[in-house]
């Protein structure tokens, strides 16, 4: 099977220049021009970019919150995800303290097999570091290709690991080659703060924002950052919010320490006010860390632009209002955290990021693309127009203006954080592995195309390259 791609702007990371592309197969074969079209499916994409597919490094799809479970799935997130521009995740896998990681993983295939409309891959979450967990480790690595664990700062008594288990992680993928991701609030201080404003009688969910302070937050990227330099390992800091985030791991970043950080869209278009909506409309809102002071979208685009922060996870975790998100209409703590952000990740980033001209074409698909696939050990196959890797490509109309909603959105969640906003540019046909799964706004692909990715060690193939990007 060929496909030729004619006519568009090819954009990586690095360049932006007019060329055609060969598919064979579920690969790139070639990149120039006056290929034979005479064999080939000819797709023209005319005054259109071609992008690398989207690769979103923070979901959770079909995960359990709060005594509920997301409404997205595996089918449904990625099939949203891939009419947003986004063809590869890293999923989050839940494990349980004391029980085996195996099992964990075992369940995640389980939801997950068969199921999939793109490529995907899973991060394993360390509750609490123990001998057994020691000896499982070298497993998830070499035979399961998870080469990123995640560590929760926050949510106490739920997810929330120790420090020692922070730092003991931290030791232990430095010797096995993976990268260690925080969720970056301080849980104790979070904890203490909720109990006081629910004994007031503080129920609404403007108090899920006001009970997590951005000292919270900076606290604990501090934190994390001085005990992956303690260790000399690796570090990524999952949804940024604020710029007292921002200050810790670029301050750690400039003396030299590995250390990542992402934000989401969520943090840099909406903020506080968001969650004083009437009609317990502000539960539609919650995210952790939760939506900040406007004065730190500029911080964070800032930092994006400057390479203070480097990915853009959609965080999708999503939650119907009605049913899921009214849980907590007596008790803001009950709301569960998170929203549907995977099909709107990449619009965001363009609409927002690009035509606003606080980052420029390059930089879009970098922060959207490239470098998660760099980081999480997907790169070059994923996030990169280049011979021999997957034929995952975004052929993007930049003059189409749309408008956002739940009607039209594919997400199975009954609300869109974004309702109702126009966004400039529109995805017009995504490929994956060299097939086209959308196109005239139709999904065209088959659910279950999409297969496990087992990932390289962090910095395998990269190592020189991240180190000389690294400033
Ligand atoms: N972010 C959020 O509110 N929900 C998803 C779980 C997490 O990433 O903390
Ligand atoms: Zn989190
Ligand atoms: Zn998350």
């Amino acid at each position: 099977m060929k496909t030729i791609i004619r006519n568009g702007i090819i954009v990586t990371a690095s360049d932006t220049y007019e060329a055609d592309i060969l598919i064979e197969g579920e690969q790139i074969s070639a990149i120039g021009s006056g290929f034979p079209l005479s064999d080939a499916t000819v797709i023209d994409a005319e005054g259109c970019y071609i992008f690398p597919g989207g690769v979103d490094p923070h979901t959770h799809l079909d995960m359990p919150f709060g005594g509920t479970v997301t409404k997205d799935d595996f089918t449904s997130g990625t099939t949203a995800a891939a009419f947003g521009g986004t063809t590869t995740i890293v999923d989050f896998c839940l494990t349980e303290k004391g029980k085996p990681l195996n099992k964990a993983i075992k369940n995640w295939h389980k939801k997950s097999k068969g199921k999939a409309a793109i490529d995907y891959s899973f991060h394993l979450m360390i509750g609490e570091m123990s001998d057994e967990v020691l000896t499982e480790l070298p497993m998830v690595i070499e035979e399961e290709g998870i080469t990123s664990f995640k560590v929760f700062m926050a949510y106490k008594d739920v997810f929330q690991a120790d420090d020692a288990t922070l730092f003991r992680t931290l030791l232990k993928a430095k010797e096995l080659g993976a990268l260690v991701m925080v969720h970056a609030e301080n849980g104790d201080v979070i904890d203490y703060l909720t109990k006081e404003a629910l004994a007031n009688g503080q129920t609404d969910p403007i108090y899920h924002a006001l009970t997590r302070p951005v000292e919270a937050e900076g606290e604990a990227t501090g934190r994390a950052c001085q005990l992956t330099a303690l260790a000399s390992s690796q570090l990524y800091v999952v949804h940024v919010s604020c710029e007292e985030a921002v200050k810790q791991i670029e301050r750690a970043r400039r003396a030299g320490a590995d250390i990542w950080g992402e934000t989401c869209p969520q943090y840099l278009t909406l903020d506080i006010d968001e969650l004083r909506k009437p009609d317990f409309e502000g539960a539609k809102y919650v995210w952790s860390p939760p939506l900040r002071e406007k004065k730190h979208q500029d911080v964070l685009w800032n930092a994006l632009r400057t390479g203070g922060l480097q990915t853009i996870g959609s965080d999708q975790c999503s939650f119907d209002f009605k049913g899921q998100k009214e849980l907590g209409i007596d008790d803001f703590t009950k709301i569960p955290n998170g929203g549907p952000m995977i099909e709107d990740r990449m619009s965001i980033l363009y609409s927002e990021g690009v035509a606003e001209g606080k980052i420029n074409l390059n930089q879009f698909v970098d922060v959207t693309s490239t470098r998660a696939a760099k980081l999480f050990g997907l790169y070059p196959k994923k996030g990169s127009i280049s011979i021999g890797a997957d034929a995952d490509l975004v052929i993007f109309n930049p003059f189409v203006v749309r408008t956002i909603s739940s009607e039209t959105h594919h997400m199975k969640v009954d609300y869109n954080a974004f309702e109702g906003k126009q966004v400039k540019g529109a995805v017009e046909v995504v490929l994956s592995k060299g097939k086209v799964i959308i196109q005239d706004n139709e999904y065209k692909g088959t659910v279950g195309d999409g297969t496990y990715i087992k990932r390289a060690k962090y910095g395998q193939s990269l190592r020189n390259a991240a180190i000389a990007e690294h400033v």
